[in-house]
């Protein structure tokens, strides 16, 4: 099947990856919900908000457009109890100057003519000096609205001075004035009397009316242009959260290096989630402006639709860009709130900051106006501003369309306009998505490989022609250079000729038509990881997961790939799928180097990789997956449908295929995964342990599948299932710590590596209780020296070893020729399992290891003596036991098992034997004087003597 190629694979993939996040925006109703409409809460907010602060100030006129007003006809003084916040009991006024009679006569005259309300002589405080009446007011504070000052220059002049309070104050909805409610009528009324005194007329008539100016609305409360800023900001968080941790679930769970695995372009990545985002971030803020409307804010009415849509649209999308950049520093999807919520904190601080003026007025410096403006929150905060100024009265007209590059006509300092604020808006946006590209790239992955730091510098970058060689390790890991790689020659007759065939066939650059994959002294060192701390770079030890591979893998025949726990078999493969970037060597898929770019991104279209765990979107459904991979893998639209729905009838997913996979079982999703790795026919197909977690049943259906798949194409298998090599593979290798230790067909690495031969003698059922086991193990005994490892009523079970091959033709012809005299229904001979010769192989490479890293272990022998003896060893002489009857001393044999952790562990000792006459015994033994000392002080570890086990072998 011919796959899209360039632009046209680009397009497809863009495409698909747009439906996956259409349609897991659609299963996540409720956080796209909030996205789009959390606005309409917060602006209804808003509203209330502008309704009490309105509702606090309505009797004061500021706040009200007074065409005609109300006339003030001889204001009376009032009662100091209207006084808001007083503190009772209260005066009315306090006067000075009680030291004139004449003064006295007219505070009296105050009180009596004040209009509609005598005032009483109680309500009324004299002082003879303006300093008592300060030093009365310091001593008892909101006691008293205004005091007067007399002072009787000579009998015409009478002076007058006037205290009051002049702090505005607002109470449960009402406004309080003082020049209108306590000034003026004090002013009033002393004025009058002390013209009625002066003129000697009581009765002088003295009315004094009043009236404020007709005038519009000269004060307004907006509540957009003051709290706005930090609920809009909450607004656009919900995007910028979910998209952190869309962004990062994806690296998270390694979807998108799966994605990459199998083709998937970086450009069609971030395109599909911009333009996602960028649409949903469109109707956020239509939504926004259309419920600001709706309840009649002047911001929203007065102001051109198109500036206002236009504010929230960009820094919306601006902080969709903001959290690109962020998602490339977190690296849990957990820390995606926390992330949010200090942003949000930060912002609220900053909008604070820029409400009062800070840094866009001329006493600050540009440079000052350059940083603040790189915070998008702050960019929102001065467009609302702008906004709300210019709708502060119901007469402003708001900002236009063509009036976006002017400045409003109260701002002098004029440093910038709403189109400014659009550029930076813009400007910063591109900013955001160029470093999130950059950081995404120069940033460990989730397999901690990244680029260079320059990686855009190399020309190979643009052109595709490789050289962009990725790197592991933080950007800022302490430099240290990566430790030789420790490569030795095989020890086994097979790895070693394999290795020298691929050598030769590496040296003569011949590349075989037959093989898929060469694997050419492949290492893998992983660098120890750099922790920073107490001012020190801590760095753990670098680790040898690989230590020269060589091997071929023909076409047409399934590799399967064993090994234990840790062996090393997923580096491999994420080694050959450019996950992991190789330390030494190389391999060839199909011609194509895993070392070069253009190679991978060759080998990324033919290869199908089923990972070792399930790489799946939990809302995705199973046919939704394939639907995805195979648009990235490029197959042709028009054969996308019955490619999927064969993929799926083939692992039996086909009723479940509209299923989510997060209802999938383990096994449904294993199989998934297995569909995911065949689909679009890759010429290599790698299977990651494909069958854990199946159940007896699926796992032969899914060997069934990898064995029809095997036709036309090479795979690689690993497996922990021994009877699933037994079964499926064509070669079957085996990779301890690193190193392949055999290769060969199955019955080659039992007839190897076995213990030898398994005979199964089945009886026949009698009536007379007479069984014939014992003649039978007679025979077994005398004939091969064995004994049976399993018996019951009807069968017997020996092992026999490799080394009685010879005489197995002649025995068993013997043996069944006397079947009837045995009573003997069938007998079986097989060679010994693959689990057995896997757990050799194990074994000997403990073996290996701990004589290699010289561990000791304690061995206590059955007389309680301890002695301290090498992992591994199986002689050990014992010190002190040179005796007449033993010249040699005595030995034990050490039996080694292997605990959970396939670690080597004393399972038992032999009893103790004399130490045969030949065996050459160490320097350590004759010189007993040393373990003399040691052994009777008991100063320290006593050292067994290890005896080489060739000597006693061939004793
Ligand atoms: N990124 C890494 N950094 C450091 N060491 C690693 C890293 N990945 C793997 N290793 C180590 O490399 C060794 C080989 O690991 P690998 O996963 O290849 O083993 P495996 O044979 O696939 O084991 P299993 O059968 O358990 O999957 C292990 O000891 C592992 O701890």
């Amino acid at each position: 099947m011919e796959l899209q190629k360039g632009f046209k694979l680009l397009l497809q993939q863009y495409k698909a990856l747009f439906t996956k996040n259409l349609l897991l925006a659609w299963r996540n109703k409720r956080a796209t919900f909030l996205q789009l409409f959390s606005s309409i809460f917060f602006i209804f907010l808003l509203f209330i908000i502008q309704k009490a602060i309105e509702a606090r100030f309505g009797s004061s006129t500021a706040f009200k457009a007074v065409r005609d007003p109300e006339p003030l006809i001889d204001p009376p003084i009032p009662p100091c109890e209207d006084k808001y916040y007083t503190k009772l009991p209260c005066f009315d006024f306090v006067w000075s100057g009680s030291d004139s009679a004449r003064i006295g006569s007219i505070v009296d005259q105050i009180r009596a003519n004040n209009p509609g309300r005598p005032i009483p002589s109680t309500k009324v405080k004299s002082f003879r000096s303006k300093n008592d009446v300060d030093a009365w007011f310091v001593a008892n504070p909101m006691k008293c609205p205004g005091a007067l000052h007399f002072l009787e220059r000579n009998a015409t002049v009478i002076s007058y001075g006037l205290q009051t309070n002049s702090t505005p104050a607002a109470k449960r909805g009402d406004f309080e004035d003082p020049t209108f409610k306590f000034q003026i009528p004090l002013q009033i009324a002393v004025e009058r009397e002390i013209a009625r005194s002066l003129i000697g007329d009581p009765s002088f008539s003295w009315v004094v009316n009043l009236k404020e100016f007709a005038h519009p609305v000269v004060e307004t409360f907006s509540s957009v242009g003051t709290v706005g800023p930090s609920f809009f900001l909450a607004i656009a968080m919900f995007g910028f959260v979910l998209q952190i941790s869309s962004l990062i679930v994806e690296k998270e769970l390694k979807l998108r290096q799966a994605m990459s695995m199998m083709g998937l372009y970086d450009t069609a990545y971030w395109l599909s989630w911009l333009t996602w985002e960028g649409i949903i971030t469109l109707f956020s803020s239509l939504f926004t402006v259309l419920f600001g409307m709706m309840f009649q804010f002047d911001f929203f009415m007065n102001n051109s639709f198109e500036v206002v849509f236009l504010v929230f649209f960009l820094f919306q999308l601006n902080m969709i860009g903001f959290a690109f950049m962020f998602s490339s520093f977190i690296t849990k999807s957990t820390s995606s709130t926390t992330v949010g919520f200090s942003v949000y904190i930060v912002g609220f601080l900053t909008q604070v900051v820029t409400v009062f003026g800070f840094p866009y007025s001329d006493s600050f410096s540009n440079t000052y106006r350059t940083i603040w403006s790189f915070f998008p929150p702050n960019l929102l905060a001065k467009a609302l501003q702008l906004l709300s100024d210019a709708t502060s009265t119901p007469e402003d007209p708001g900002i236009s369309w063509s009036r976006i590059g002017e400045c409003a006509p109260n701002d002098n300092d004029c440093l910038i306009n709403m189109s400014d604020i659009y550029i930076w808006l813009v400007l910063t946006f591109i900013l955001w998505v160029a470093l999130a590209i950059y950081f995404d790239n120069i940033f460990p992955n989730s397999s901690g490989v990244r680029k260079p730091t320059f990686y855009f510098l190399n020309p190979g970058y643009w052109s595709g022609k490789g050289g962009d060689r990725v790197r592991e390790g933080s950007i800022c890991s302490c430099m240290r250079s990566v430790p030789t790689s420790e490569h030795t020659s095989p020890d086994d007759e097979d790895v070693l000729q394999e290795e020298n065939t691929v050598k030769q066939q590496h040296r003569e650059g011949a590349v075989d038509p037959n093989l898929a994959v060469q694997i050419h002294g492949l290492v893998k060192i992983y660098p120890g990881r750099t922790n920073l701390g107490c001012f020190k770079c801590k760095r753990s030890a670098p680790y040898h997961a690989l230590k020269g591979l060589w091997v071929n893998f023909p076409k047409d025949q399934l590799f399967c790939l064993l090994g234990p726990n840790g062996a090393g078999k997923t580096t491999a493969i994420n080694c050959l799928t450019g996950i992991t970037p190789v330390t030494e060597g190389d391999a060839l898929i199909y011609g194509h180097s895993i070392r070069s770019s253009v190679g991978m991104s060759n080998i990324q279209k033919m290869i199908g990789v089923c990972p070792q765990f399930d790489i799946l979107w939990d809302a995705l459904s199973g046919q939704e997956h394939l639907y995805l991979f195979a648009s990235i893998k490029g197959l042709p639209p028009a054969s996308l449908k019955t490619v999927v729905q064969k993929s799926l009838a083939e692992v039996r997913l086909t009723e479940a295929a509209r299923v989510r996979s997060r209802s999938y079982s383990g096994g449904m999703k294993r199989r998934l995964s297995v569909a995911i790795a065949l689909i679009g026919e890759p010429k290599l197909v790698i299977l990651d342990e494909p069958t854990t977690g199946m159940d007896p049943i699926t796992r032969r259906h899914v060997w069934d599948i990898i064995e029809n798949a095997k036709k036309g194409r090479a795979v690689i298998l690993t497996t922990h299932s021994m009877e699933e090599a037994d079964i499926l593979s064509d070669r079957i290798g085996i990779m301890t710590k690193g190193k392949l230790r055999c290769i060969g067909n199955s019955i080659r690495l039992k007839s190897r590596f076995g213990t030898g031969y398994i005979a199964n003698v089945s009886f026949l059922a009698t009536n007379d209780n007479v069984t014939h086991h014992e003649d039978v193990k007679l025979f077994f005994k005398d004939r091969l020296d064995v004994i049976p490892k399993e018996e019951n009523k009807s069968f017997l079970t020996f092992v026999i070893p490799h080394h009685k091959e010879g005489l197995l033709t002649n025995f068993f012809e013997e043996l069944e020729n006397r079947e009837e005299e045995f009573g003997i229904s069938d007998i079986q001979l097989s060679l010994t399992t693959l689990e057995e010769v896997f757990l050799n192989i194990a074994k000997q490479a403990e073996f290996e290891s701990a004589a290699a890293e010289g561990r000791f272990t304690t061995l206590t022998l059955t007389s309680g003596t301890s002695l301290q003896i090498p992992v591994g060893a199986r002689y050990i002489g014992i010190p002190e036991t040179v005796s007449t009857e033993n010249p040699h001393g005595v030995m034990v044999e050490v039996y080694w098992g292997q605990d959970d952790a396939g670690a080597l562990c004393i399972s038992g000792h032999s009893n103790e034997t004399p130490i045969p006459s030949h065996v050459q015994l160490p320097d350590a033994l004759s010189s007993s004087h040393t373990s003399r000392r040691t052994f009777l002080g008991r100063s320290g570890p006593v050292h067994g003597i290890v005896i080489n086990p060739n000597e006693i072998d061939t004793s």
